[in-house]
């Protein structure tokens, strides 16, 4: 019978009570991937027995975290991440992202693409993320058969598109667009993968037609589907859907109408969304993805996050490959608090986020944006295990630690200060994934 693992030492998770919770000396407890108990480790220490339990002790530098979630990000965009940055989203959709996705119909250079993206974002501690692909399927297919073979948990979107776009990068009608949406969700539910699920993935309202998007909202309530979109990104973005849509009262009713806002909704941005459209996002209990380097890369504007967590809207955070330039999530934790600060200096009322609300957007809160909070998020005894182990004294470190320096600045200090060096395995269902022998990434994709 395998044993028990049990770590012992210091852990730091989010609750529905505290955004940042840290427990010194305890023990948790992982058998067959998930978490059996998390107590004391004066308690563990009395029922400890070598026979059923195999004990890995944490330094004093080390803690164990859960596995960051990236609610947004775009596969197929890595290769751009890191340039193209000096246009508004509407142009850089059409000069950079839109020529780069087209290469996605060519299987093999999709392949490569994706194996480094899964790579590395889970060398950055991303145990679950949200990926949007292209339209192309079988590309999509095989972007969900590399995730698995990295021990990655995901979400995968086809993406659908059959409007405003160039001739070269559109799907021939609804009727195309639609079927390949379901022979996807089929083929990805049939393989039974453990942690890949697919997410129905209209762009956005500019890229798809109302038709098209009445029928991706009945898929997705006929299969109970995630879904995933983008909403109110740029002021350029919300005057072309207010003029495509003169007849829904406002951006989120042109999603509403066709059904796409549910409970497994998420809404990548939300910058300039009214108080009546963030009121029924929280209604309908959708989610909004934050993506700060994005907003600040490609200019669109400044997210109010505090505004959404005080008013109870689930609130993750993502990458937003490649409007954002990085792949790590922990840019994204910063960088949102530097969003929320610029807030603040331009009025000394606004209450900034802190590096407790990020740590609880990276990963409680987007395991909740992805309504997934019932498997991961948090180290729950019945979760699974989804962890990553940070070492503050690991070679390369670029964290300082001093006497003086509490818990919970170790983790402020992992939070501004360090790097991928600092995590040091990364769980998924209780398995290093790091350690797993995969296919090499072809260095010339
Ligand atoms: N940031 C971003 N916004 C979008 N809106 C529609 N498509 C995209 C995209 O690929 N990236
Ligand atoms: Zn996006």
């Amino acid at each position: 019978m395998a044993k028990t693992q049990v770590y012992c030492g210091m852990f730091v998770h989010s609750t529905k009570k505290d955004y940042m919770r840290i427990l010194q000396n305890h023990a948790i407890g992982v058998k067959e991937g998930k978490i059996v108990f998390v107590e004391e480790m004066i308690k563990f220490q009395l029922k400890a027995n070598e026979k059923e339990h195999e004990v890995i002790k944490l330094n004093n530098n080390e803690f164990l975290m859960p596995g960051m979630i990236d609610t947004h990000i775009h596969a197929p965009q890595y290769p751009n991440a890191g340039k193209g940055l000096d246009q508004g989203l509407l142009e850089w959709l059409n000069k950079y992202t839109f020529p780069t996705e087209a290469k996605f119909k060519e299987l093999e250079f999709a392949k490569n693409t994706y194996r480094k993206i899964v790579r590395r974002t889970l060398e950055n501690g991303t145990t679950t993320a949200s990926y949007y692909g292209t339209i192309h399927i079988d590309a999509c297919l095989a972007l969900c058969d590399i995730i698995e073979e990295n021990g990655q948990r995901a979400l995968v979107g086809k993406v659908n598109m059959n409007a405003n776009s160039p001739d070269y990068y559109i799907e021939e009608s609804v009727d195309v667009s639609v079927s390949e949406t379901k022979k996807f969700v089929d083929e990805v539910l049939q393989k039974k993968y453990p942690r890949v699920l697919p997410i129905i993935t209209p762009r956005f309202a500019i890229s798809c037609s109302q038709q098209l998007m009445d029928a991706l909202g009945l898929l997705a309530i006929e299969k109970d589907l995630h879904v995933q979109t983008h909403i109110s990104e740029t002021e350029d973005e919300c005057e072309m859907v207010g003029k495509l849509y003169p007849e829904c009262e406002d951006y989120l009713d042109v999603y509403d109408k066709a059904g796409l806002i549910r409970n497994k909704t998420v809404l990548g941005h939300g910058i300039y969304l009214s108080d009546k459209e963030r009121k029924k996002i929280k209604q309908k209990g959708a989610s909004i993805s934050h993506c700060p380097n994005s907003n600040l890369s490609i200019r669109s504007g400044i997210f109010n996050a505090r505004q959404c967590l005080s008013e109870g809207i689930k609130v993750g955070l993502g990458t937003d490959v490649s409007g954002g330039y990085s792949p790590s999530m922990m840019d994204a934790m910063r960088t949102a608090i530097h969003v929320s600060n610029m807030l603040t200096i331009k009025d000394r009322t606004h209450k900034p986020i802190t590096h407790r609300e990020v740590f609880m957007m990276a990963t409680y809160g987007g395991s909740q944006a992805l309504a997934i909070d019932h498997l991961v998020g948090n180290f729950e005894v019945g979760k699974e295990f989804d962890a990553l182990l940070v070492s503050l004294d690991c070679p390369g470190s670029q964290v300082d630690i001093f006497d003086d320096d509490t818990p919970e600045d170790l983790v402020q200090k992992f939070i501004f200060l360090g790097d991928n060096r600092n995590i040091q395995k990364v769980f998924v269902n209780g398995e290093d994934v790091l350690q797993r022998k995969v296919p090499d990434v072809c260095p010339k994709a």
